[in-house]
Formats: structure tokens, C-alpha cells, sequence
């Protein structure tokens, strides 16, 4: 039988009551989960993966699942955003129904945010409530959307808008899986790092300055501790505020441009982390014009998103009236109010304040930052 190990180099705790849970991050993880005491126990388990990932890391994960569960199912969903829908996540619930799948039943979120967003809504309502693991393979689900609890599916006219908070039982962030992570997919991941910046923490945005060309890399060492500390701001926010009452709205810095870019574009021609790095330098050049920052700070965001490979122009969504496009997809964001859009902005680096904007001023926004038709 291989040796299997469980050594994490960190452990990021995220405190909320009786759904606290831990952060595991670490290399070579996925050989040795069975050990960690923290997984829940079960009468089986259903590690839920996509047709990218499975060739690549299920069996690993079905062989140290199968030393702890009765019995290990795996359901492969197909690959992409524009997957996340009803249709997908039926064939969760079909999964789980044809293996006799009963309440102790432990699903496993094997790959990136997509996967993690829908397998934790699965286990949110399969029998109204059964445990998950997120077990993250992008960097973007490492930083940033394995933790925290928001589970979702998109609808054609808005991102993520049927969905639950639902906390996983633990995360496992196995960095030796990024090896194999596509370059486009890793500056993904980079924007929701960079994100962390300018609404919570400058020295982090200053070490992201000193270490892209090692992120880019893949260093392992710079990659933990990206990892580590973007777990540690969002435990944080999420420990404050786990339901959106106020402060976690921060967390969708660059996100009320970006999800109308997603949806806009049509889900999965522009990655989740593009349209947040475009939607983030919208978001701090509106900040300038309200009066929030100044024109260094827009240029220095923009120049990290540059060096992260990331764009920093918007797409045109419509050539007759693109900013009213823009305008009409933002009022479907879930930070609207009565129909006025509200925009996470910086005031001032470091921090992140939430303000609506008169539209004319934000169509002057859309108007600079978009690329030429
Ligand atoms: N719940 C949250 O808090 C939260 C936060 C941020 C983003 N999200 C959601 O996450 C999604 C984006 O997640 P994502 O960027 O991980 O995209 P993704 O899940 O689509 O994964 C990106 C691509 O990489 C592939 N892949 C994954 N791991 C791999 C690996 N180790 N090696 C090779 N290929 C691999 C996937 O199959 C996919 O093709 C969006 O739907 C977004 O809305 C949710
Ligand atoms: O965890 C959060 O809160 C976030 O906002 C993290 C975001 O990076 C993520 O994309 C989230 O899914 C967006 O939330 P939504 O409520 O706008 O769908
Ligand atoms: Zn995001």
C-alpha cells in the first residue's frame, strides 16, 4: 500500500460558531485526507468533479477516501461556466439518488469554483442539508471561493443568482495540484489575490508587486503564502459577517462590472477572474471620479492586473448603447436596491467602502475603460 502523508504548512481557522472549520493548506494533500480527523465520517461519500479534472486527481481522491467511507461514488459533471446551471446540478442530485445516497452521505467538491459552487449548493439541499468537503484545484478556488460558504448556479440574466449560504466541513487546498493548472486559469486566480489589496491589506498588494514574476511561475513557497493570506483576509470578513449583511459585500470589489461582463459576454467566454480584473480597475476609476482615490493609486492597480497577465480593458457588451447595457445588467447585481446599483469602491487604499453612483458618471466609467468595437 503507498505511504500517504497529511502535512499541511498552514492552517487557516474560520470561526463561525458551531460551522467553524479549518483551512488546510499544504502540498501532496490529496493522498493523505483520509487522515485528517476533521473530515466528517459517513456511510459514503460522492466526490463531484468535472471531465478536466477527474483523468487527473479522482482516482488519488477516491483511493484515500475509500481507507474512510463504506462505499465512494464519483459523479463527473461536464467542464465550463456555462455549465453551471440547473441541468448540471440535476445530475448531482440524480447521482446521489441511483447510489441510495441517505443524510451521512459526504460530498466531496473535487476542482475549481464552478464545482465548488454547485456541489455545495447540492449538499445544501439534498435532503435539505447533507456535510461537504471543498477540496479546491484552481487558485481561484484556493484564494478565494472555497471559503466562505456562497454556493450558487447562474441564470442567463445574472451570475450566481439561485444559490444558499452553505458552509463547507473543511477546505483542502492541495497546492501540487496548480502544477497543472493552465496559465490563463492561474491569472484567474490572481485577480480575486490582487483583490485583497486594495479592500483590505496594502502590504499585501506590495509583496503581490515584489513576487508576480514567482507567482507566475508557480514557487511554491510564494503560492502558499498567497494562498495562506488570502484565507486569512476572507476567514476574516466571513467570520464578521457570514451572511452579507454589510462588510462581505468588500469581497465583490471589482464584481458589479465583472458579473455583467460574465453574463453579458455569455458565461465562460470571459473567466470569472478576467471580468473582475477589468471590473476592478472600473471600480477604482469610479472611485477617482467620486473623489475616493487618487489617479496613482488607479494606475498602480492597473499595472499589478497587467503584470498578473490579466486585461484591464473592458469588452464592449453592445455597439449601439454599451453602457446602458452595462447599466442594465448591473441592476440585476444583488447589492441593488430597488433598482440602484451599489459598488464596492476604494476609499482610500486598503479600504473599501459600498456607495451607489449617479449613472451618468458611471456610464463616463464604462465609456473609458471599454476596448474599442
Ligand atoms: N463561492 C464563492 O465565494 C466564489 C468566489 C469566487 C468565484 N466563485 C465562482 O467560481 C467560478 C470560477 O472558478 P474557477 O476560476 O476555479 O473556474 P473553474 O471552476 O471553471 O475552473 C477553471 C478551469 O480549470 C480546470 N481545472 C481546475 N483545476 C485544474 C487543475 N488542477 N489542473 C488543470 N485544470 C484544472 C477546470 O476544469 C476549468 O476548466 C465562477 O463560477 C465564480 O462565480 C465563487
Ligand atoms: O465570498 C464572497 O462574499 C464574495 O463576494 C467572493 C467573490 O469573489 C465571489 O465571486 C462571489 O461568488 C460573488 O458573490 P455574489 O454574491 O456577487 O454572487
Ligand atoms: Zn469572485
Amino acid at each position: 500500500m503507498m505511504q500517504s502523508s497529511y502535512q499541511t504548512t498552514a492552517c487557516v481557522p474560520i470561526e463561525l460558531q458551531e460551522r467553524s472549520y479549518a483551512i488546510d493548506i499544504g502540498a501532496d494533500l490529496l493522498h493523505g485526507m483520509a487522515r485528517q480527523a476533521a473530515l466528517p465520517t459517513g456511510t459514503a461519500a460522492l466526490v463531484v468533479t468535472n471531465d478536466t479534472i477527474q483523468p487527473l486527481y479522482g482516482a488519488a481522491l477516491v483511493a484515500t477516501l475509500q481507507e474512510r467511507y463504506p462505499a465512494v461514488h464519483t459523479v463527473v459533471l461536464p467542464d465550463g461556466e456555462e455549465h453551471k446551471t440547473w441541468q448540471t446540478l440535476n445530475l448531482i442530485f440524480d447521482a446521489l439518488l441511483t447510489h441510495g445516497c441517505d443524510r451521512k452521505t459526504v460530498l466531496y467538491a473535487l476542482g475549481g469554483g464552478v464545482i465548488g459552487d454547485m456541489t455545495g449548493f447540492a449538499a445544501a439541499c439534498y435532503m435539505r442539508g447533507v456535510p461537504f468537503v471543498q477540496v479546491p484545484t484552481t487558485l481561484l478556488a484556493q484564494v478565494d471561493s472555497s471559503v466562505g460558504g456562497k454556493t450558487a448556479i447562474n441564470h442567463p440574466l445574472g451570475k450566481n443568482m439561485i444559490g444558499a449560504f452553505y458552509q463547507p466541513r473543511l477546505v483542502v487546498c492541495d497546492l501540487a495540484t496548480l502544477d497543472t493548472l493552465p496559465a490563463r486559469e492561474l491569472a484567474a486566480g490572481l485577480a480575486e489575490v490582487i483583490k485583497y489589496g486594495p479592500i483590505a491589506d496594502m502590504e499585501l498588494f506590495a509583496w503581490l508587486e515584489q513576487h508576480m514574476d514567482a507567482l507566475l511561475a508557480r514557487d511554491r513557497a510564494a503560492l502558499a503564502h498567497a494562498v495562506k493570506r488570502s484565507c486569512e483576509i476572507k476567514a476574516a470578513v466571513v467570520g464578521a459577517d457570514e451572511r452579507e449583511a454589510g462588510l462581505r459585500a468588500i469581497l465583490n470589489f471589482g464584481h458589479t462590472f465583472g458579473h455583467a461582463i460574465e453574463a453579458g459576454m455569455g458565461y465562460g467566454v470571459w473567466l470569472h477572474g478576467e471580468g473582475v480584473a477589468a471590473g476592478m480597475v472600473m471600480a477604482a476609476e469610479l472611485s477617482r471620479r467620486l473623489g475616493l482615490v487618487d489617479a496613482a493609486f488607479v494606475e498602480r492597480l492597473t499595472r499589478l492586473i497587467a503584470r498578473a497577465g490579466l486585461p484591464t480593458r473592458a469588452p464592449v457588451l453592445d455597439a449601439q448603447d454599451n453602457a446602458g447595457r452595462y447599466l442594465e445588467l448591473m441592476r440585476v447585481d444583488k447589492k441593488a436596491e430597488a433598482g440602484e446599483i451599489r459598488f464596492v469602491l476604494i476609499d482610500g487604499p486598503g479600504q473599501a467602502v459600498m456607495r451607489a453612483a449617479p449613472d451618468a458618471l458611471v456610464r463616463g466609467v464604462i465609456d473609458q475603460c471599454c476596448a474599442v468595437a
